[in-house]
């Protein structure tokens, strides 16, 4: 089965699916195994590696091999340029962040990467990458130009402009570490126009209550990355999260 199936499958299921964020560069991959590990424990339904200023290389590899050896979800690749690809993982998000001011996130590093994917024949989905306010360090590095948090119509524009090129995931992402996750009326406004198109909400979300307001608001996949970092006892706070996030939904 394909990811994409996988996840559909999970947000047919639930309402909506929980993935796990982890940066391969912010520690050693036996740190970025064990959270993994609490995260899987804890209900996560995907693993994606990336980050925004290292994007991968060697680390990249050893903790992707490293994690698929220990679990058994789908390993999703959120590359920050052409050093996020390893052959280790399940799929790659193939995204642009279409409210970039800088071509080389719009399309640049995409042309720089196609023949590797090509190549190896892994799969590929699609996704508009929308950067909102505050847009934390990816804001920074992608040279957006930061969809206003109060201005959801703007970030639904990009949705469905995302969309009619043919993207089957949007982003939209607050930035890592946001103070605080993105307003449920914006991602309402995305997800009304984007229909049977996959949301995943993203940034400064931190406990079950505000995954349930994103989910309730209209995310199909709610991402956390941050938080487990951080996290004393990973496992129980993911529980929390994807809990949080399902029961959210159905609320
Ligand atoms: C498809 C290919 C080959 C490349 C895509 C290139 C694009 C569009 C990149 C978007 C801009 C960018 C730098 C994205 C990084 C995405 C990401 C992994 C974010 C998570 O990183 P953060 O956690 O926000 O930042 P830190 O790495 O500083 O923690
Ligand atoms: O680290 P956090 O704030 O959970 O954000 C996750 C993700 O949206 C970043 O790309
Ligand atoms: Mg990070």
């Amino acid at each position: 089965m394909t990811v994409e199936d996988y996840l559909s499958e999970v947000i047919q299921r639930d309402g909506v699916a929980h993935i796990t964020l982890i940066d391969p560069a912010s520690q050693k991959p036996e740190e970025s195994v064990r959270l993994a590990v609490a995260a899987a424990e804890g209900g996560t339904d995907a693993i994606m590696l990336g980050g925004s200023t290292d994007a991968g290389g060697n680390l990249l590899d050893l903790t992707a091999k490293m994690i698929k050896e220990k679990v058994k979800l789908p390993i999703i690749l959120f590359p920050g340029n052409t050093t996020g690809f390893t052959t280790n993982a399940d799929c790659v998000l193939f995204m642009s962040l279409l409210n970039s001011r800088d071509p080389n996130y719009i399309v640049g590093n995409q042309v720089q990467g196609a023949f590797t994917l090509y190549k190896v024949g892994m799969e590929s989905i699609p996704m508009a990458y929308l950067v909102c306010e505050p847009g934390g360090t990816v804001g920074w590095v992608g040279d957006a130009k930061l969809l206003p948090r109060k201005k959801p119509e703007l970030a639904a524009a990009y949705a469905l402009t995302g969309k009619y090129f043919g993207m089957r995931y949007t982003y939209l992402e607050a930035g890592s570490g946001a103070d605080s996750p993105l307003p449920p009326e914006m991602i309402g406004t995305v997800k009304h126009v984007l229909k049977d198109s996959v949301l995943i909400v993203g940034g400064g979300i931190r406990d079950g209550k505000s995954a349930a307001i994103c989910a309730k608001a209209g995310a199909d996949i709610i991402v956390t990355g941050t938080v487990i970092e951080k996290a004393d006892n990973a496992k129980a706070l993911t529980a929390e999260i994807v809990q949080g996030a399902k029961a959210g939904k159905k609320a």
